[in-house]
């Protein structure tokens, strides 16, 4: 099978396996703030396990180009991780679904503007990529005294096309 992945737009539809979208689409759940704030509420999957606790980290990545050599997917077996842009600038979201403790075929999304991803805990992904500077990100997940951290290096690598 061919190691092209073609990016594709992010939907929650085609997420969802992997974790939640979070943007301000659609009615607000509330309007808050006199009238003047719509919430949209809870809408991410938070873990950080019996021993961890949440944290609030501010990424600055380089950016990446288009076509985009995949050599590395990860996941964090003890919590979940959210990437949200401090930019309006869209990213690439890479996942794979879990087959047997290894990583199957990945896929690729590509956000809206202002749009940010929950990975739930365990999920298979890429490193935070954007496609453009600044790279800054802040970054919900656990903090806690264990590495929760899985990798595995993909040879042969994929190639993230648009
Ligand atoms: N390691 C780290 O803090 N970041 C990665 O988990 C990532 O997904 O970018
Ligand atoms: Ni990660």
């Amino acid at each position: 099978m061919s190691r092209e992945i073609k990016v594709v737009p992010l939907s929650a539809a085609a997420f969802a396996p992997f974790g939640d979208v979070l943007d301000a689409s659609g009615t607000p759940d509330k309007m808050i703030n006199a009238g003047l704030c719509g919430r949209h509420h809870d809408r991410a999957a938070l873990d950080f396990g019996p021993d961890g606790r949440a944290g609030i980290s501010i990424f600055n990545a380089e950016p990446r180009s288009l076509p985009y050599e995949l050599t590395l997917l990860e996941r964090h077996p003890e919590g979940s991780q959210a990437f949200l842009p401090m930019t309006e600038n869209p990213f690439l979201v890479i996942v794979a679904p879990d087959e047997n403790g290894t990583p199957g075929r990945p896929r690729a999304f590509m956000t809206a503007p202002h749009q940010g991803v929950n990975f739930h805990r365990g999920v298979w992904h890429g490193v935070l990529t954007p496609l453009s500077a600044p790279g800054l990100f802040t970054v919900v997940d656990r903090i806690g005294k264990t590495a929760n951290l899985e990798e595995v290096s993909l040879a042969p690598s994929y190639v993230v096309v648009p």
